[in-house]
């Protein structure tokens, strides 16, 4: 069950979360002061100045970017610019200042595969890495400049292994730490951050609905069949409601036999004609995954969002629409009713079709 949300392609991304990775970006900032602002003054002193203009460039390009990321919490593009400026001006500096040059090349190529997504990671060293071997060979003997490209091969093939082992295990960590362990689904934690971001959706206009859903008598089914064939129920509602809801709705298991399904910009009527379906197809499906189980079904609430509501508020209205359902007698869906004197009589249950 990769959703939209989560897989957010970690293995494609740099290697730092986005506020490990302002940290970094800060410190990048200062180093890369540090050593290149001196740098490009010396280089525009020695009369180096196409050198110095890509250093300042660099600078400048890197600069802002970081600045827009620490402000706007998005960067502005995606590190391209300076990235090219930096490549540029390794393989000026290997063309200035022949074997000293040099020097500078792998520290920049192994940084490049810490700290930048893959796929550009490679360009970048790429165009660093050819230019520099071109630009080395009228410096040194042949077998020097074979030295110099074996030793960048090594640093960087060496460098690549550990990022991408680090990759895998974020990777891994960060799908362990988002879900719930029997069925895949998101965990309460991931809810409370999606809610928060939906309901800051609705506050600026956009309206969703979220559902939860809970299996009718569960406990019967763990006394009468067992824990491993509850467990098994539990994991088949889980695959039908994903199979039967879109890669962007996001299902979190609330605890038990509970689950919450966000949709993803969904009026209230789209939403019943989801949870409507999912509740039918239940106990066609589950009897041919759990063959010893007659007949599970499931009641579901209903909650569209409102303007300046709370999560908590929100999530609330959904239960006591589930509530209505259990009370009805279960095994349908009921939607959440905003009464025109909320917040003070928070909501009607209003009956969906059963
Ligand atoms: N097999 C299994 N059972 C669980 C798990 N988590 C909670 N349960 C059981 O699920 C049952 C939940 O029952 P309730 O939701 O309280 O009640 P219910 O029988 O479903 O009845 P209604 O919800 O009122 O229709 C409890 O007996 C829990 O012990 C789990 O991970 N696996």
């Amino acid at each position: 069950m990769d959703r939209q949300y989560f897989s957010v392609k970690p293995q494609d991304e740099g290697l730092f979360d986005i506020n490990s990775r302002q940290r970094v970006l800060k410190f990048i900032l200062i180093v890369s002061l540090i050593t290149f602002l001196p740098l490009s003054i010396k280089n525009f002193v020695i009369g180096e100045t196409l050198l110095a203009c890509f250093l300042v460039a660099f600078e400048l390009v890197l600069l802002i970017e970081i600045i827009a990321v620490l402000r706007l919490k998005h960067s502005l593009w995606r590190y391209k610019p300076s990235l090219f400026f930096l490549s540029i001006s390794m393989v000026l500096t290997v063309d200035s200042f022949g074997t000293l040059g040099t020097y500078w090349v792998f520290p920049v190529v192994v940084t490049v595969v810490f700290l930048v997504p893959r796929k550009l990671a490679l360009i970048t060293n790429g165009v660093i890495i050819v230019g520099s071997i071109f630009t080395i060979i009228p410096h040194q003997e042949p077998t020097v400049t074979l030295r110099f490209v074996l030793a960048l091969l090594f640093s960087v093939s060496i460098a690549h292994c550990v990022v991408e082992t680090l990759r895998q295990l974020q990777s891994k960590l960060s799908y362990l730490s988002t879900r719930d362990s029997l069925t895949g689904a998101l965990n309460r934690h991931q809810m409370e951050i999606s809610l928060q971001a939906a309901t800051r959706k609705a506050a600026l206009g956009q309206q969703t609905c979220i559902a939860i859903i809970d299996i009718d008598y569960f406990k019967k089914v763990n006394d009468l069949h067992g824990h491993d064939v509850g467990d098994q129920v539990i994991k088949s509602v889980v695959e039908l409601v994903n199979s039967n809801s879109r890669q962007t709705d996001l299902l979190f298991r609330l605890g038990g036999d509970e689950f919450l399904l966000l949709f993803d910009n969904t009026k209230q009527e789209s939403a019943l004609t989801v949870t409507q379906n999912i509740r039918n197809k239940t106990i066609a499906g589950l009897a041919i995954q759990c063959p010893q189980i007659a007949e599970v079904t499931l009641s579901i609430g209903i909650a569209q969002s409102i303007a300046n509501e709370t999560s908590e508020v929100w999530v609330k209205r959904a239960d006591m629409a589930l509530y209505a359902a259990k009370k009805a007698g279960r095994n349908q869906v009921k939607v959440s009713v905003i009464s025109e004197y909320y917040p003070d009589k928070l909501v009607n249950i209003q009956s969906a079709a059963k």
